[in-house]
């Protein structure tokens, strides 16, 4: 349904801030298949190309190589916006704050309505009960939860048929993050939305239907959560030190 078909992004050497000779390979010839109405979810170390894998998808970087095929049709080239129009959505690990802007605002132009029932409906959806909230300004006094939450409901607004959502468990609390994986899960199974989580938290990773373990740029596991247990598993018997290059990635694992 979406493939990913041999894909490589690299970028050149002035914009790494590394001293390369030559050009860097962040994805390299990387392939998969996401299949309609899965729950994915993508981990990996840090720096392993997570989040850059997931904006190639949303067309935010463009891939040096390879296609990308939505529904039968090759979207490689196309831009972001069009991608979203055939219903791609990204969800951001640091959302935007625009001065001014409301909550109604943002979310209106995401549901493309401002008809305030069905506003009231995709906020109840993210676990907001309160109208008041929809009339708060987007700016820098919201708390990390609160932009958290705008920024799945305006996901969930533009119903997705694959929603892409980078560390959404970003800024919050341990409490919220139950409820969040129920409210992706419940969007998967009654929307049949494909969903795509970039996560180090195990709660997504229990969630999800598919493990796709990220090392280099290339995918060194795909599969389920028990098949993935045994690189993940932590302390004497951790097999991801290799994966991860060293205990100190591993870390983030345990
Ligand atoms: N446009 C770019 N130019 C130069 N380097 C880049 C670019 N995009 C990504 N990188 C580098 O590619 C590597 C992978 O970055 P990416 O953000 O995809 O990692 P990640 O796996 O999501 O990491 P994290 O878990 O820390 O969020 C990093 O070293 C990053 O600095």
């Amino acid at each position: 349904m979406l493939e990913l078909k041999n894909i490589t992004y690299r970028v050149p050497e002035s914009d790494t801030d590394a001293q390369s000779p030559s050009d860097r390979t962040i994805i390299h010839d990387l392939s998969f298949t996401f299949e309609a109405g899965g729950f994915y979810a993508i981990t990996g170390p840090n720096g392993s190309g997570k989040t850059t894998l997931a904006k190639l998808i949303m067309g935010i970087n463009e891939i040096t190589s390879g296609k990308i095929i939505f529904n039968g049709s090759d979207i490689s080239k196309l831009p972001i916006h069009e991608r979203s129009k055939a219903g791609i959505v990204y969800g951001f690990q640091h959302p935007a704050r625009f001065k001014g802007t409301t909550f109604r605002d943002l979310l209106s132009i995401a549901a493309g309505s401002d008809d305030e029932e069905k506003l009231i409906e995709i906020i109840s959806r993210v676990g907001v009960c309160s109208l008041e909230f929809l009339d708060k300004r987007v700016d820098s006094k919201l708390s990390g939860g609160e932009i958290k939450k705008i920024e799945l409901a305006t996901v969930i607004a533009k119903n997705p048929k694959v929603a892409i959502y980078d560390e959404p468990d970003t800024g919050i609390d341990l409490w919220t993050i139950g409820p969040m994986v129920e409210l992706l899960k419940r969007e998967q199974r009654e929307n049949k939305t494909t969903t795509i989580v970039v996560s180090h938290n195990k709660a997504f990773l229990e969630a999800a239907d598919t493990l796709l373990l990220i090392k280099d740029g290339e995918i060194g596991y795909s599969g389920d959560l028990a098949g993935a247990v045994s690189i993940l598993e932590d302390s004497s018997v951790c097999k991801f030190n290799e994966l991860c290059q060293g205990e100190e990635n591993a870390q983030c694992y345990r």
